[in-house]
């Protein structure tokens, strides 16, 4: 009998704020896995190996492939396609849902509310978690897609112009912001790649997307996916990542193809990199970030092999990769999730432990890792509010030194660098406040993501997020309330006990029926729930992704049993409990001198600035072999 894993007390911990029927249903094993599927994908042949796979497949060693990239989405509730087999939903009625866009236009509009706690750090971290743990097959998610649905200037193309199966574009309704200025009526979408669409399936079966990546936190996004990408970004030399180096500072390596990879390069001599994930360029935040975890990977590489000088480039790159990942997931679960999902929270379901300097050995060979399709296609995706339009570039005594437009620099990583911009915008990060978590987005996002230079708008994030949860046809918002514990809403009233009356009025303007509000229309509308950043059902949804993601990964860095977990000793282990994101701003900023303990929280008395140097660092002198052999026995 196999299990699937529940976060153990994510239901009765929702019930504490909210108050459901007692005949809410609790939810009994009703999620569908991924297993049965995977083998079309892909077949991995296991060794013993000592370090994780850079696909994934291998960490469960009944199940091989789960949690391998190429594999499908998991679903907690089985998808609400109109034909049973791969067209999006409909209503109830049978008619069509409302458009997209003008549920964008109505739920989330951009009114500013700036987090009085929080910084940059932490919606930009969750992006980096993101593109750590899911890709959506055949989804671009920064360059203009191949396939066109509308003309370049934003017209639906003729259906005998467009390929039915993959083109789901975005419509503008009249009236429509965007169709006034520039008489635009179309935004491009293409449906993601499904298991019937690689044959993996037949008959009526429905369809299941494909997550390309890896579905573990093992930075994948660094190291890459596969044996062959990771192949192209070594330097197989002192167990070191490729970089390129200008102005005595060390970047990600180049690009070769730069205008088809960084669309918005004005020339082809711009910086435009190459790392494990194929989003690296899109905003630039996010391009630093994933700068900070390659300096990390070779500073770390630098220091293990000047301390075990025996060590070949291969055992110098496994230890540095499996302390970068165990750093990352120690931020991860005990710096980052904390403020989004709550501590108490967190303790009660087992994603955190007070361990008391020991093993966590809460693995479970039984739970499936696999991301699931109502996280990465909904609830985390709930953080693109979060984003802040105008990014602050911040001297050393957090003086405001200027900003740049989000717009501006998605896919045109060459501003990083520009002047002193890296460590203005590294200082940035952790000075500036994200935007409070609430239903507006800004409208970088939802009315110029990706413009290119010379269009007057681009996409819609909003939009696309709803209309993409329609292509994986995601069971409804009542569907998962009941599954979460809430009660079913029969009538839009019913949606009162977790939704305020003015959002109700606008969902009941919206849909004909409480059964056709979608999950990502009803939970982005949510209150919050106390501690977190996020309303009951998204609680439920990432708590319970989380949890699998932890227990579900045999080399998870707290895992210290026997022949099974990622092989720290207790010291090592330790170590990296000191690591923190604040010091990883420090240690691979360019010149950042001064950072407060706490870096996802703004700059306060109780969480001053301080020298760099005062922050606790791993001492990995702990990782200087015992038997040391001189190089000459070794060769
Ligand atoms: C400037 C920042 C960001 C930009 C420009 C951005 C943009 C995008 C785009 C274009 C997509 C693909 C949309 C589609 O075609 O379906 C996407 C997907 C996604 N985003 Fe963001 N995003 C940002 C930040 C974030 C943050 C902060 C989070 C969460 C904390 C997040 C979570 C996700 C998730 C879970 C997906 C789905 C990935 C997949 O499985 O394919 N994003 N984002």
């Amino acid at each position: 009998q196999s299990y699937h894993g529940k976060a153990p007390f994510i239901t009765s911990y929702i019930k504490e704020f909210f108050h459901p029927s007692p005949s809410a249903y609790f939810p009994t094993g009703n999620e569908q896995s991924s297993s049965e599927e995977a083998q079309c994908e892909i077949e991995p042949t296991c060794t013993d190996a000592k370090y994780r796979s850079y696909d994934g497949s291998c960490n469960n060693r009944i199940n091989p492939t789960w949690g391998a990239a190429q594999t499908t989405f998991a679903r907690l509730l089985p998808p609400q396609y109109a034909d049973g087999i791969s067209a999006p939903p409909v209503a109830k009625s049978g008619n069509e849902l409302p458009l997209a866009r003008v549920v964008s236009l109505t739920l989330f509009p951009d009114i500013k509310y700036i987090d009085p706690r929080f910084t940059l750090a932490v919606m930009q971290y969750g992006q980096i978690i993101t593109h750590d743990m899911d890709l959506a097959a055949g989804t671009t998610q920064s360059i203009p897609h191949a396939t066109r649905c509308c003309t370049n200037d934003g017209q639906l193309l003729s259906s005998d112009l467009i390929i039915p199966s993959s083109c789901f574009a975005i419509l503008l309704p009249e009236g429509d912001p965007q169709t006034l200025k520039s008489n635009k009526k179309c935004m491009n979408f293409v449906r993601t790649i499904t298991n019937r669409d690689r044959n993996c399936v037949s008959g009526t079966e429905p369809a299941e997307q494909i997550s390309t990546v890896s579905h573990f936190v093992d930075l994948s996004l660094v190291y890459g996916n596969t044996p062959q990408v990771n192949g192209q970004l070594r330097e197989f030399d002192g167990g070191r990542l490729l970089i390129s180096e200008r102005n005595g500072q060390v970047w990600l390596p180049q690009q070769s193809n730069v205008s088809a990879v960084c669309t918005n390069v004005q020339s082809s001599n711009e910086p435009c990199y190459l790392a494990g994930d194929v989003r690296v360029n899109q905003n630039p935040q996010l391009t630093l970030l994933q700068t900070i975890l390659l300096r990390e990977h070779n500073r770390l590489a630098y220091a293990l092999s000047q301390l075990n000088p025996h060590w070949d480039d291969e055992t110098v790159f496994q230890e540095a990769r499996k302390i970068n990942i165990a750093q990352h997931q120690h931020i991860t679960y005990y710096e980052y999730l904390p403020l989004l999902l709550g501590v108490t929270n967190l303790f009660k379901n087992g994603l955190v432990h007070h361990s008391d300097g020991d093993y966590v050995n809460d693995y479970n060979e039984n739970v499936d890792p696999t991301i699931i399709n109502e996280h990465a296609t909904s609830a985390f995706r709930f953080f693109h509010n979060l984003i802040v339009g105008f990014l602050n570039l911040v001297t050393e005594h957090r003086e405001v030194n200027g900003n740049i437009r989000l717009s501006d620099w998605f896919n045109r990583p060459a501003i990083l660098e520009e002047r002193d911009n890296f460590d203005e915008l590294t200082r940035s990060l952790s000075t500036q406040a994200q935007r409070k978590s609430t239903q507006f987005v800004d409208s970088e996002i939802t009315q110029f993501l990706f413009r290119q230079p010379k269009q007057l708008y681009g996409a819609d994030l909003k939009a696309t997020d709803i209309q993409r949860a329609r292509d994986h046809a995601l069971a409804s918002y009542n569907d998962l309330r009941v599954f979460c514990g809430l009660r079913r809403a029969r009538t839009f009233e019913d949606f009162l006990d977790v939704i305020s009356p003015e959002n109700v009025a606008k969902l009941a303007a919206l849909y004909e029926h409480p059964d056709d509000v979608e999950l990502s229309a009803g939970s982005a509308v949510e209150a919050l729930v106390p501690e977190t950043l996020v309303g009951p059902v998204n609680l439920c949804i990432l708590t319970e992704q989380f949890y699998r993601t932890r227990i579900g990964d045999r080399f998870f860095y707290e895992n210290g049993a026997p022949d099974t977990g990622p092989g720290f000793s207790l010291e090592q282990l330790n170590e990296i409990r000191k690591a923190s994101f604040a010091r990883w701003l420090c240690d691979n900023g360019n010149n950042v001198e001064l950072m407060q303990v706490r870096a996802f929280e703004v700059v306060t008395e109780s969480n001053p600035l301080g020298p760099c140097e005062n922050l606790p660092s791993i001492d990995l002198s702990l990782w200087k072999e015992k038997k040391y052999f001189p190089v000459w026995l070794t060769k």
